[in-house]
């Protein structure tokens, strides 16, 4: 890892512990609005999202997409008479987390003019931390964005295996012939889809069906385009115990059958990384989540802010830089004595956690979703109407791609005549969702978006098309 100068003080108005995407976004908000700030890492700057995260796995991912794209648009699909260079991908996304070397992020964040120290920060005492022998002091607030690490289930023979984690699957120099999977969440999907396009052997276990936090369609197309690129998808699966042979990794399920495989990958979500922060000092227990209030202050605190996975709000890197805003100029309005805006939607307030998230699932088709699911609605008491539409019947989706498939769900608060949720899963969908994202979270009426007109023949017809099922009033 390159060297970080030392800082010459060690007193801040805030300390950022960890400089991943989100408690960069604090730094430099808080630093914005003229506080001095040091931010404290101990791994690289720039945290998950650049180096095992987002951004290598979606590069992992991308070759194989545009492959595909080629191969559905006749007349292209002819000019293809090779298949994904896997030694190519996999150079492609060391460039992208410049073979894990942080220097980039350290010039920005300290031309930013934010002070960064390298090492483990533990708390001693309020405002007080300990990074490696050195105490730094905060004045007004410390921030805590030190994210989270894959949750290792607890199956027997699981750890001795040394099983794959999320870090292996985005940072892998080879492809294997086999791969386990363990869980079906997104980063399952995801890297199901990227393997499988390397030539590896894919069986998913999973005990629920695939994505099944969205609608039920998504489940079914994912499943079925994974199980059409040769992936086994086994629904129910419960991984009773591992052991390592002369042939990989067996997997025994508790029916008795058994999967092998080269490596296994475990996928079955996060754990917070606070069993090492010097909870103990603070009052706080080691291991636990940190429960905020929208401003980001961690709930018994006046000046402890928690933001990014850490708080275990959303999971998502865009997500938490939302949050960070919010936390960096609320910080240093409190400091500064400046008026607080902590109502609903306010600067200070990060509102749209709460029932107005997008995330898009990469996989291929992609999912890309904002807001609340029809399920999801129903059950925080919503009076509802879902409106389905086939994605493939849309002009330009047939464009896009010979013999189209997509499909397309809005859920319609039908007291305030807004949408509370859209879903879409197709080709090409993910540049659809922040269309819906403005729509749901400006509230924005129903007769008004029939004045939103979608470019003709683009896939956004699809706003259109779910307007006419809708019907006009
Ligand atoms: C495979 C995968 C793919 C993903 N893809 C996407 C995606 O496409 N889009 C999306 O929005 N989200 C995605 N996510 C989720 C996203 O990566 C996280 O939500 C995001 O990285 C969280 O950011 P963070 O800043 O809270 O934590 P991190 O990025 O983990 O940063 C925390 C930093 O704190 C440091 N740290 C920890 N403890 C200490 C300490 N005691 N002292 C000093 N420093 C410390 C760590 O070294 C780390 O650099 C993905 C996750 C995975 C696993
Ligand atoms: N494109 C993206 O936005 C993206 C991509 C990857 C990851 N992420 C984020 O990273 C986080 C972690 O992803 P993830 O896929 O690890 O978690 P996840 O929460 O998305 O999925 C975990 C899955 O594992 C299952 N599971 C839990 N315990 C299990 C067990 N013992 N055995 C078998 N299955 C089990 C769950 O039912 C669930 O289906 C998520 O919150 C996600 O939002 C986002």
């Amino acid at each position: 890892m390159p060297p970080v100068p030392v800082p010459d003080t060690t007193e801040f108005d805030v300390i950022v512990i960890g400089a991943g995407a989100v408690g960069e976004n604090i730094a430099d908000r808080a630093m914005q609005r003229g506080l001095t700030v040091l931010l404290v890492e101990s791994e690289l700057v720039g945290g998950e999202c650049s180096y095992w995260a987002c951004m290598p796995s979606k590069v992992l991912l991308r070759s194989g997409i545009v492959l595909r794209a080629a191969q559905a648009v006749e007349g292209a699909e002819e000019a293809i008479t090779g298949t994904l260079d896997v030694a190519a991908t996999l150079a492609r996304r060391n460039s992208f987390t410049h073979d894990w070397n942080d220097q980039s992020q350290i010039d920005w964040v300290i031309g930013a003019g934010v002070a960064l120290v390298r090492g483990h920060a533990r708390f001693t005492g309020p405002k007080v931390l300990d990074v490696d022998g050195t105490t730094y002091t905060a004045r007004h607030a410390i921030a805590v964005s030190v994210g989270s690490d894959p949750l290792l289930p607890d199956i027997p023979g699981l750890a001795d295996v040394s099983p794959w984690t999320s870090r292996h699957a985005t940072s892998a120099q080879t492809a294997p012939r086999s791969l386990a999977i363990i869980g079906g969440g997104v980063v399952s999907v995801e890297m199901a889809t990227a393997y499988a396009s390397f030539g590896t052997t894919i069986t998913i276990l999973s005990r629920t069906p695939l994505l099944n936090t969205q609608e039920p369609f998504v489940s079914e197309t994912v499943t079925k385009s994974l199980e059409a690129a040769g992936v086994s998808v086994l629904v129910g699966a419960n991984t009773a115990s591992a052991k390592r042979t002369d042939v990989g990794v067996e997997l025994t399920l508790d029916d008795g059958s058994t999967v092998v495989a080269d490596e296994v990958l475990v996928a079955v979500g996060r754990v917070p990384r606070t069993m090492d922060l010097g909870f103990e000092a603070i009052g706080l227990t080691p291991g636990d989540w940190l429960d905020v209030d929208d401003t980001m202050l961690v709930k018994g605190f006046d000046w402890l802010y928690a933001c990014g996975d850490v708080n275990h709000r959303v999971l998502l890197t865009h997500q938490g830089k939302y949050q960070a805003r919010a936390a960096g100029d609320v910080i240093a309005a409190r400091a500064l004595g400046t008026p607080v805006d902590d109502s609903p939607f306010g600067t200070h307030a990060a509102t749209a956690d709460h029932e107005m998230v997008p995330q898009v699932t990469f996989s291929d088709p992609a999912v890309a979703s904002v807001g609340l699911t029809a399920a999801a609605a129903e059950k925080a008491g919503y009076d509802i109407r879902v409106i389905d539409y086939d994605l493939g019947w849309v002009a330009g989706a047939s464009v896009q791609a010979d013999g189209y498939e997509g499909h397309a769900r809005m859920i319609v608060d039908e007291k305030r005549k807004v949408i509370l949720g859209v879903t879409f899963v197709g080709k090409d969908v993910a540049e659809l969702l922040h269309g819906a994202t403005t729509a749901v979270v400006g509230q924005v009426p129903i007769d008004r978006l029939w004045h939103a007109v979608p470019a003709y023949p683009t896939i956004n017809e699809i706003w259109l098309r779910l307007l006419e099922t809708y019907g006009r009033p």
